[in-house]
């Protein structure tokens, strides 16, 4: 029985979860990662037994993963505050000032994901903008720091979204990677492509994405994207009486494609290739690009609030430098070390950090 395909559920209120990619691809062989803080239990390893989507796992579990994803089976927790506590994880905006004392004297690189980071969840995917004060903020800090962004979503479609040239740009969960195309005195060398590990995989996402949507189309309110190295099949505006159904589809197609595998994010479906890549070795290709992959003075922080993040946030835990950040406002396992509730948060704390580099290189000027 092959394990090549599985998607993972989201965490119920009072329920654990996992990374996904980390654990899930390839054969299945890897076992979950320890838990870094204190959450919430329940058998999720069985549930996860039974998402083997060439093995013929349990449609019904798909289908229970997708309705805990959903608002309304959220049920009412105590005060944020109370959960983030439980889960050890401060917010960053609480916490700012002894972030800073930890960067001190180091080169901080920042990593931004897109969706629910950058810009609010939304329900048409095609219509998730960020603010132009987000832009503005965001350009501000690729003045003083190598950004770059981490998107689940195509490469040009979120270097649309967010049309800032100064930045790197790490599209299809970090398996399209582009340097700056002007403006960063970060940039090494060539303008153009740096890294896509799935290129032989652009004929099969092209076929598997035309039949989806064949097999889709009846469903009211499914929509599949085409990320060029993965597809999102949304059920954000689907009946729930149908998410069998659109899951039953999804998997008939998948069946036939060993070398796909199946995670899911926010409301969202993802099939991708079964390399070893994801968000957490785009960061670690991004720290070599800069030149920056073995300097002890360099603090990325990485800033996200999907489960492909967690790839990233385990990775900076792994190497012990910088830290991740978790956008979210329910208590989640996770190995971000901070949290902000929503990109309103992300704002604001990016803005402080802009706020305090500009001060203290004006302090530095004037000695
Ligand atoms: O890595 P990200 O930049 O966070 O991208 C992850 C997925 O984000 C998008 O879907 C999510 O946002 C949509 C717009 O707010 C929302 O409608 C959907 O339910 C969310 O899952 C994007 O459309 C996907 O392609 C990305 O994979």
């Amino acid at each position: 029985m092959t394990r090549q395909n599985v998607v993972v559920s989201e965490p119920k209120p009072g329920t654990k979860s996992s990374s996904d990619s980390s654990i899930f691809s390839g054969t299945g062989a890897h076992k979950p990662p320890p838990v870094p803080g204190k959450f919430i239990g329940m058998n999720e390893r069985q549930l996860l037994k039974d998402l083997d989507v060439n093995g013929g796992g349990r449609i019904s579990s798909w289908v229970d993963s997708m309705r805990a994803s959903s608002p309304t089976h959220i049920k009412s927790t105590p005060s944020l505050a109370d959960e983030m506590e439980k889960a050890k994880q401060p917010s960053a905006l609480d916490m700012f000032e002894q972030i800073i004392k930890a960067s001190k004297g180091k080169q901080i690189v920042m990593f931004l994901d897109y969706d629910g980071t950058l810009s609010p969840i939304v329900d048409d995917p095609d219509r998730a903008f960020m603010s132009d004060a987000m832009r503005k903020t965001v350009r501000k800090v690729a003045r003083y720091f190598p950004t770059a962004i981490v998107s689940g979503r195509c490469r040009d479609k979120v270097y649309n979204f967010v049309r800032l040239a100064e930045l790197y740009y790490a599209g299809s969960h970090g398996m399209d990677i582009k340097g700056p195309a002007k403006g960063s005195k970060y940039l090494k060398g060539s303008h153009s492509v740096l890294f896509q590990p799935a290129s032989e995989f652009l004929p099969m996402m092209d076929e598997v994405y035309k039949t989806l949507m064949e097999k889709t189309k009846s469903i009211v309110g499914a929509k599949v994207e085409h990320n060029k190295f993965c597809l999102s099949v949304h059920f954000r505006c689907v009946d729930e009486k149908k998410w069998t159904e659109l899951a039953q589809e999804v998997r008939s197609v998948l069946k036939d494609y060993p070398k796909l595998r199946l995670t899911q994010g926010r409301k969202v479906l993802e099939i991708r290739p079964t390399i070893k890549w994801d968000k957490g070795k785009a960061l670690e290709f991004l720290l070599e690009s800069l030149g920056m992959a073995n300097c002890t003075n360099v603090f990325p922080i990485y800033i996200g609030d999907d489960r492909t993040d967690e790839d990233a946030f385990k990775v900076l835990r792994d190497r012990g430098q910088g830290f991740g950040i978790l956008v979210s406002k329910t208590a989640k396992e996770t190995n971000a070390s901070y949290y902000l509730q929503e990109p309103s948060e992300v704002m604001d704390f990016l803005q402080r950090l802009v706020k305090w580099r500009r001060l203290s290189l004006r302090r530095q000027f004037r000695m």
